[in-house]
């Protein structure tokens, strides 16, 4: 049994069941996270207005916290509503005493200010007070339009507005920001959310581009949408994994809720589980596609680069495909019915082409799938079967000529952002890793464990995937269990005792 991880809410009850603790709570259930709650404000709404707010006293909202943090410690926290300035005091506060105990979990805030129906939910100086004490002390905020407007003291209205306040509230707090596209219309029938994110080499932006689904039960998709990106968070996932899944699982619920019947307003934003279609999630925005010159990212440099759609293989099952570091290696598989194969040279000597030659002619005679790592130039030249890239490799390589030669592509991934990057590509296959523990290469903070790799494959039932990292014969069964068509090992062939034996136990497991 796995135990499910501790969430908090700080926020309002929205007494119409829609919005506020009651659709954090039903994310946090959805999720697969046990959710806690600190009540703000004890708002009396329905679908149609926010008739009042009524805000809990001062020692209400820090017996809860103290309550919940003696005996239920989270592992990530949501704010929403805070209703006053005595209130985003007392959260300040708790939030330094939980950091000064070493408590760093994530801390999600939705700076929750105006109602949709446009009613203020605030006393008017608390967003000096969010600004000057919350921020600082918060991972990520998830504003919607008027929200951003309201910190950043600025009217923002195009994709350059959005970009410009975003990376000045993030710069400034060293926070992540996720703006909520549902009020802009920048592009017509899609929602565009923008990701901000503090790194070591300056704020990094990408855009998630959505289809715009067409309802008027909206009331709640803020709340829902930081708790989602808590749930996940707490879950082990990176901030942009959790940001993206947290879209798919907005507009699943925007999709799929049935909300007509509640109530004569807009009704509350469906609650549908862990997003599983392809469909609900976003398109990550590639700097040199024509898509991005709405989105004040287009990069011309990187359109001379840009292609997608690469020669499919013969097969969605690519099998037991090990990555070799020599010719020798690739012939003594090839030997032993291995189809699908990888030289990944890292140290390489002066003697590189040849060694390139060689496998490709090995390649050639036993009909292999052979990919070159890292050498695409090398790979055109001697005329391979495809190419293995990595994502930073894909700024520099020349897509366009590996198309034009006719080369396979095959892009890494460490989870769903990447995955999504990597899909606007349409490469040959798509490989995820660290699957396990590695020692064959430094993948700390990139282990992607088999759950995920699960959830993650059912958004591309028929498309080749290929499974890497710490995977042996006897991992083998559960990374197959997850739906991938291929499994990559290093180790588990080049360092068993008996590589014979090894390749036919892998194969057994994955052909
Ligand atoms: C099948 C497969 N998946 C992932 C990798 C890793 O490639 P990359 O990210 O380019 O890292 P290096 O292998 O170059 O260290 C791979 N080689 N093969
Ligand atoms: C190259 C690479 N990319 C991601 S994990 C990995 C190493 C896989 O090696 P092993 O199968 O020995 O864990
Ligand atoms: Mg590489």
């Amino acid at each position: 049994m796995q135990t499910r991880p501790v969430v908090w809410t700080i926020a309002g009850s929205d007494s119409g069941g829609g919005a506020g603790i009651q659709a954090d709570l039903l994310t946090f259930h959805d999720l697969g996270v046990h959710g806690c709650s600190a009540i703000t404000a004890n708002t009396a709404q329905n679908t149609l207005t926010v008739a009042a707010i009524n805000p809990l006293p001062e020692s209400a909202l820090q017996s809860q916290l103290d309550a919940l943090l003696s005996d239920l410690p989270p592992l990530a926290i949501k704010i929403g509503l805070l209703a006053n300035t005595a209130q985003v005091h007392i959260v300040a506060d708790f939030l330094r005493g939980l950091r000064a105990q070493g408590c760093q979990v994530p801390v999600v805030y939705d700076p929750v200010a105006v109602a949709s129906s446009g009613a203020s939910m605030t006393e008017g100086s608390t967003g000096a007070a969010v600004v000057s004490e919350l921020l600082p002390l918060c991972d990520v905020l998830t504003p919607n339009r008027v929200e951003l407007e309201w910190l950043a003291s600025a009217e923002v209205d195009s994709a350059g507005d959005i970009l410009i306040a975003a990376k000045k509230l993030a710069g400034a707090n060293e926070i992540a920001l996720a703006v909520t596209g549902g009020h802009f219309d920048i592009e017509p029938g899609t929602t565009a959310d923008l990701l901000c994110v503090p790194g070591e080499t300056g704020i990094t932006s990408d855009w998630l581009i959505g289809r715009k689904i067409d309802t008027r039960d909206t009331h709640g998709t803020g709340c829902t949408y930081s708790s989602a990106v808590a749930a996940i968070l707490a879950q082990g996932y990176p901030l942009k994994d959790a940001c993206v899944v947290a879209n798919a699982y907005v507009r699943r619920g925007l999709r799929l809720g049935n909300s007509s019947q509640i109530g004569e307003g807009p009704g509350p934003v469906g609650h549908c589980g862990w997003p599983n279609e392809l469909q609900d999630f976003p398109e990550v925005l590639v700097a040199g596609s024509e898509r991005a010159k709405h989105y004040a990212t287009f990069d011309a440099a990187a359109a001379e680069n840009y292609a997608a759609e690469f020669v499919q293989p013969d097969t969605t099952r690519l099998g037991l495909y090990p990555v070799v570091e020599t010719v020798e290696w690739i012939e003594k598989l090839a030997r032993e019915g291995v189809r699908t194969l990888q030289l990944r040279i890292k140290n390489p000597g002066d003697d590189l082409r040849e060694q390139i030659e060689r496998a490709v002619a090995i390649g050639r005679k036993f009909d292999l799938r052979l990919f070159i790592n890292d050498y695409w130039q090398l790979a055109i030249e001697c005329g391979a079967y495809g190419v293995h890239l990595g994502q930073e490799d894909l700024q520099a390589a020349d897509l366009q000529a590996i198309q034009r030669a006719g080369l396979k592509l095959g892009i890494s991934t460490h989870g769903f952002f990447e995955m999504l990057y990597a899909w606007q590509y349409r490469p040959s296959y798509l490989a995820t890793g660290a699957i396990y523990a590695t020692n064959t290469k430094d993948m700390s903070g990139q282990l992607q464990g088999p759950r995920k790799l699960a959830r993650m494959a059912t958004l591309l039932p028929d498309y080749p995937l290929v499974a890497i990292g710490g995977i042996n014969v006897e991992r083998a069964p559960d990374v197959a269990a997850s739906g991938v068509g291929s499994i990559a090992v290093v180790t588990a062939i080049t360092q068993a005792p008996d590589y014979q034996a090894a390749v036919t136990q892998l194969r057994a497991v994955i052909e």
